[in-house]
């Protein structure tokens, strides 16, 4: 693909999570920038007007409580940076909420620490949540859950954190605002001859050579952690774009496809990454029986699963959960993401979408599985 037209695969991008760091987030530790914060909110509420979601992974926390508290230099005590993660993000949130407000937009707080993440039950109640927040129309603020974590259970830094959420909300792009211009062949503070990569694989072994540590003091990762997080999320086919947070409309114009920054791209083309990560990652929670023509479009003619061409529905499963869809004999042609749940599903089974409307009370998508959401065996 050439660099324009994987640029212009971010305009299309639907689902976006965008990570800001805490040099940004604080003007440099000189408290928290409401300036800036309102600047960012202004651009993500005009990308959500136009049907973009997004999922804010906001750093800052104890930036923002070291400054409320006086605190010139980060603590080394893990309770003195726990109370002042907690009194800062306290203070982040509102501010968010205010901002978010002005552009009659609900927040929603979450705070993640590595179990969530990596407990099967935790992870899909995460999971779900996030989902029913995008579909409430509220755009969720996340960061780690600073204040109880311990080493065994820390992400470590925002930026592994951003992408492990990209994964878990199937993202099309992650974006992460920093205080560089985006990736350099070494770290430009250093290195004024340094250049800007503009495009490359997430997987190029060569950038994590090119990627430094932070020297901020109050970031944790550095370019190292970003380059990593872009490998990460595009397991599951999101495409990572880093770029400068002070940059004017720098949201809307990375989202539109302007070549700023460095765009970090997933190996396999998105939309096949995302199935196999869909596959691996989600239990079956159960099971539909297809007709001889469901099979027929499922397999021949790459179609979305209609409820017309099921005939038996088995397990308890949700909107969203992963079932398996069978032929008459038993054999597993394909698995995928059901768009309504076992209860609804047995009433709509063998009926054409203008029906559902009369079965259920009302009409949501036409397909039982959407063939994006599908993985043919
Ligand atoms: N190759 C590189 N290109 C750009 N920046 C780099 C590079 N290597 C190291 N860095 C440093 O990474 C910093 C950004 O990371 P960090 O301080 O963790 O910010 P954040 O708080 O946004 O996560 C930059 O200020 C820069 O000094
Ligand atoms: N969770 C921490 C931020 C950790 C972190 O990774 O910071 P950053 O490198 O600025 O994204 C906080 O809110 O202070």
């Amino acid at each position: 693909m050439d660099s324009a037209s994987s640029r212009q695969q971010l305009a299309t991008a639907r689902r976006w999570v965008i990570k800001i760091g805490s040099a940004l987030l604080t003007d440099n530790g000189r408290g928290v920038n409401r300036a800036a914060i309102f600047n960012w909110v202004e651009q993500i509420a005009a990308l959500r007007d136009r049907g973009v979601e997004v999922i804010l992974v906001s750093s800052g926390a104890v930036a923002a409580g070291m400054d409320r508290l006086g605190w010139r230099r980060r603590p080394e005590s893990v309770h003195q940076l726990q109370a002042a993660a907690a009194i800062g993000q306290s203070h982040l949130v509102q501010v968010y909420e205010h901002a978010f407000g002005q552009f009659d937009c609900r927040t929603a707080q979450i705070l993640l620490d590595h179990d969530d993440l990596s407990n099967r039950t935790r992870y899909l109640n995460a999971r779900s949540t996030l989902r029913t927040l995008l579909s409430l129309g509220a755009l969720p603020i996340v960061n780690e859950n600073d204040t109880v974590v311990t080493d065994e259970i820390r992400f470590g830094d925002n930026d592994t954190l951003a992408a492990l959420v990209a994964n878990l909300v199937e993202a099309d792009a992650l974006l992460i605002l920093t205080d560089a211009d985006g990736l350099f062949t070494r770290d430009p503070r250093d290195n004024p001859d340094a250049e800007l990569v503009g495009e490359a694989s997430a997987i190029d072994p060569s950038l994590m050579a090119m990627a430094g540590g932070s020297r901020s003091g109050l970031g944790r990762g550095g370019m190292s952690t970003k380059v990593r997080a872009a490998q990460l999320a595009a397991r599951s086919g999101a495409c990572t774009a880093i770029a400068g947070g002070a940059r004017e409309d720098v949201i809307e114009r990375i989202c539109a496809g302007e070549p700023l920054g460095t765009l970090l791209l997933p190996e396999a083309d998105p939309l096949t990454a995302r199935k196999r990560w869909l596959a691996g990652q989600l239990q079956l929670r159960g099971r539909l029986t297809l007709d001889a023509g469901a099979e027929r479009a499922l397999r021949e003619q790459g179609k979305s699963l209609l409820a017309v061409g099921v005939t038996a529905v088995d397990g308890r499963f949700r909107r969203g959960d992963l079932v398996s869809c069978c032929n008459a004999e038993g054999g597993e042609i394909a698995r995928g993401l059901a768009n309504y749940d076992c209860g609804e599903t047995a009433r709509i089974l063998g009926c054409s979408s203008e029906r559902f409307a009369e079965l259920l009370g009302y009409r949501d998508d036409d397909e039982l599985i959407h063939r994006d959401n599908l993985i043919l065996l």
